[in-house]
């Protein structure tokens, strides 16, 4: 019998250059990309599983590689880097799904608050089973609908229900078919974004941070479902939902940050470390070795060492002040708020204060109801408005007679959602997104010399980051120039790549030097150096604006990673919703 085609085949030694680059490269030339004297390579068939780790950037060029978006040198010999898929030019399905979390979505997720919590226009009400509906090629949909026969009363329509009902189920947004796409949480939309990809019938799927926003419970049950649809083996109990049939192999390569080895799934076999422009591959073994004897000779530079200054605290001294709370007046008070759509309690008689100096893991599975909270307390929530004086106080004040514009420049705030609805057209500069912060803005606004300058130093302990190229284009400022702050604060926002663009809607939650400032799943968006120098920017800040008014910040950071908070552990406290009611408040 014919050995099937492999899905990626590139030899050893192959270099990667931007499309466009002349054949052959002209010496003056880097290339993006050197493979090892192994290359890469990928079956159709088997066990093979491969993760992606290493060097964010890198990350992201190899993947661009994986999506044809480079070109190779040598030219891989036929039928070339990508046998399998070429050797089917015209299937119906896209033979390649590549999921990403980091950038903004180009539709179909929800961008801002208005949206979510307001009224409901019509084209807001698609269900996410009519999203998953819609995903069946037109073909398909003509060939079954030849006798005009409607979605639901053709058998085959209920063939990809039940299909549909089973990847919800593997995927655990089945509860959630008949909810509006806009009303997912996010960890619910990465679910059904993952559904998605599942019900396509794709050979190969790229599937970047797939376990980011996820809560605990779901990682490990994700990992295994990935694991059989990558092998195509199923769960062949008689009754079982979660059997993979073999139409439905898709190889399933993880793209996983940093080192990768945490939560790197049993199933992968193989690994492809980027690190700078060097593509090391080797087996799931080798890696570990590999990695031990890195580890062994580098330990990361802490985050204080990597801002130039060592944020010293007293003895004894905690960040986390609970003592003394009686008499201070809180931040925030919450007093038994409920939030239902529906019958659907969102949220249950919650009732929640912060005090200055505060650092709070919230935390909650996905859908439990921490976004929902945070929007009554940034004022996005309609009923925030509607709630009685006492039950919702801000800054000592009711949330409904706190003007929009001052709680928007109050509250420091950074979230997928903002990301994702941050202005990418107006040709903000990196330095006008940041100041577009103090007031709360996504528009461009005249600075005070001393707003520059705070600006400037914000960005200085990030230049050695955000100097590294970015796409070419038409901004400003070019972005070869970016060396020091003054190139960087110049350089359009948008001709960063998506992870640095985290960082600059960072510093612009962190620009004001807000009292409250809310950190909602944002480490995940960067890279986990420059993570590490946001931890230490924090630091400088929490202490700053202690010693120089006397100010204790309270800060609210939203994640499903204890590792993620920005303060040691022990150091802060905990308020943790499950299914909408308080479950564990410290
Ligand atoms: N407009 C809406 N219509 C229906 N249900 C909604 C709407 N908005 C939110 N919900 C539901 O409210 C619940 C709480 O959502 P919320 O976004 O607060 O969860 P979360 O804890 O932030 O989740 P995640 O960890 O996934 O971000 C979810 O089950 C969500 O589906």
């Amino acid at each position: 019998m014919k050995r099937p085609l492999p899905l990626i085949a590139i030899p050893g030694h192959t270099q990667v250059f931007p499309l466009g680059t002349p054949t052959p490269p002209r010496s003056t030339v880097s290339p993006l990309l050197r493979f090892s004297a192994k290359g890469l390579r990928l079956s159709s068939e088997g066990d093979d599983g491969l993760a992606i780790v290493g060097h964010g950037e890198g990350r992201r060029r190899l993947v661009q590689t994986l999506l044809s978006k480079h070109k190779f040198h040598p030219t891989p010999p036929s039928p070339g880097p990508f046998p399998y898929t070429s050797s089917i030019p015209n299937s119906p399905y896209p033979l390649i799904r590549h999921l990403t979390f980091s950038r903004p979505s180009p539709g179909g997720e929800f961008t801002d608050y208005t949206a979510r919590y307001g009224a409901l226009q019509d084209e807001d009400r698609g269900t996410l089973l009519d999203h998953y509906l819609s995903l069946y090629p037109e073909a398909e949909n003509d060939n079954n609908n030849q006798n005009e026969l409607s979605l639901s009363e053709s058998h085959t329509d209920k063939d990809k229900l039940l299909e549909i009902e089973r990847i919800a189920t593997q995927i655990r947004v089945s509860h959630l078919l008949q909810t509006p796409l806009i009303g997912l949480s996010s960890g619910q939309t990465r679910r059904a974004r993952l559904g998605a990809v599942l019900l396509s019938r794709a050979r190969m799927a790229i599937l970047e941070d797939p376990f980011a926003g996820l809560d605990v419970g779901s990682r490990e049950d994700i990992a295994e479902l990935l694991g059989k649809v990558n092998s195509g083996q199923g769960n062949h109990n008689a009754n079982d939902v979660d059997v993979v049939e073999e139409q439905r192999r898709m190889r399933t390569i993880l793209v996983l940050r940093g080192a990768g080895l945490v939560g790197m799934p049993k199933w992968i076999n193989k690994v492809a470390q980027v690190t700078e422009d060097e593509v090391w591959t080797g087996s799931k073994e080798e890696y570990v070795e590999r990695a031990r004897e890195k580890e062994a000779g580098k330990v990361y530079r802490s985050a204080s060492t990597i801002i130039g200054e060592k944020v010293g605290r007293e003895e004894g001294e905690s960040l986390d002040k609970k003592e003394g709370n009686a008499e201070r007046e809180p931040v925030v008070r919450m007093k038994d708020v409920n939030v239902a759509y529906g019958s659907k309690k969102v949220l249950d008689d919650v009732s929640w204060s912060i005090y200055p100096g505060d650092k709070i893991h919230l935390q909650g599975s996905n859908g439990s109801g921490k976004t929902t909270i945070l929007s009554l307390l940034l004022g996005h929530h309609p009923r925030s408005y509607a709630m009685p004086a006492n039950n919702l106080l801000i800054f000592s004040k009711p949330r409904r007679e706190i003007p929009m514009p001052y709680l928007r420049a109050w509250i420091g705030h950074t979230s997928p959602e903002i990301f994702a609805a941050f202005p990418r057209n107006m040709r903000l500069t990196a330095g006008e997104a940041i100041g577009s912060g103090y007031e709360g803005v996504f528009s461009r606004r005249e600075f005070t010399p001393e707003q520059v300058k705070r600006i400037k130093s914000l960005l200085q302990p990030f230049v050695g980051q955000l100097a590294a190229p970015a796409r070419s284009g038409s901004g400003r400022q070019a972005s070869h120039n970016r060396t020091d702050v003054d190139s960087i604060y110049e350089c359009e926002f948008s001709h960063f790549p998506a992870s640095q663009q985290a960082v600059l809607l960072f510093l612009r939650s962190i620009v004001s030097r807000p009292r409250l400032l809310v950190l909602d799943e944002f480490s995940q968006t960067i890279d986990e150096h420059a993570w590490e120098v946001c931890k230490g920017v924090l630091e400088r800040e929490w202490e700053e604006m202690r010693r120089d008014e006397g100010v204790e910040q309270a800060v609210v950071v939203v994640s499903h990673y204890e590792s993620e908070v920005p303060w040691e552990a022990g150091e802060g406290k905990v308020f943790r919703l499950k299914d909408g009611r308080v479950d564990h408040s410290e």
